[in-house]
């Protein structure tokens, strides 16, 4: 079964611990916490000092999607907060190797990511490095926006012909995701999906996720 990674960003920032249980009790899988650091994207959000006050809050492991430049230079502090799950854009260092493969040195698991115009060749010499592959559906940025459905081939793609050799790897998809498109999502070879607005947006954020993670 698909899992589901609520991301915060559309939570009510004055209240997170109870924010985050509200999304623990309804089954969620994972925490996605989207850090944005108003250079690699437009938008200023959280950093360390949040994440782990929020470690002991929850159960849910803490997955932490970077959009901010030259990741490597703040990567103990996110270590250090508590992140389970550290997920780097190929776009955002010209050492991707280097910084994945001391994520997992620290024994955190490394994802990367990848803007809707970066084409899945930039994965080809990192695969034997990496837990999880992050496919954003929207340019990253902000939460609320339409899923891009060109990203649909791009998922296929990535589970039919770069992932043969490594099927252990997950593929998380990330960007205005609800229980409409989900279906086709999952068919084209989805493992996470991670959903903001639609979530925390919605009256009983429970019955998203289970909609979420039993759509076919
Ligand atoms: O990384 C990002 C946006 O850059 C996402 O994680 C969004 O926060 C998802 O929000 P929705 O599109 O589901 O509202
Ligand atoms: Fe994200």
């Amino acid at each position: 079964m698909v899992k589901v990674a609520p991301s915060i960003l559309s939570a009510d920032f004055c209240c997170l611990s109870e924010e985050i249980k509200k999304v623990e009790n309804g089954g969620a899988d994972l925490l996605h916490i989207d850090v944005m650091d108003g250079h690699f994207v437009p938008n200023i959000t959280l950093g360390p000092p949040v994440i782990s006050s929020l470690k002991g809050k929850t159960y849910l492991p803490f997955d932490v999607h970077l959009m901010i430049e030259n990741p490597e230079k703040h990567i103990d502090d996110f270590i250090k907060a508590g992140a389970d799950i550290i997920t780097v854009h190929v776009e955002s260092t010209v050492h991707l190797n280097r910084l994945v493969n001391y994520i997992k040195n620290k024994g955190i698991k490394p994802g990367v990511a990848l803007n809707p115009s970066t084409p899945l060749s930039s994965l080809q010499y990192i695969l034997d490095d990496i837990y999880m592959i992050l496919i954003m559906s929207v340019n990253p940025g902000f939460g609320g926006q339409k899923f891009i459905p060109k990203m649909l081939e791009k998922i296929r793609d990535l589970k039919r012909v770069i992932l043969q050799e490594n099927p252990e790897i997950l593929i998380e998809v990330d960007g205005g995701i609800n229980e409409e498109n989900a279906p086709d999502i999952i068919k084209a070879g989805a493992d996470i999906l991670v959903a903001g607005s639609a979530i925390y947006l919605s009256s009983n954020p429970g019955d998203v996720i289970e909609k979420l993670k039993t759509a076919h």
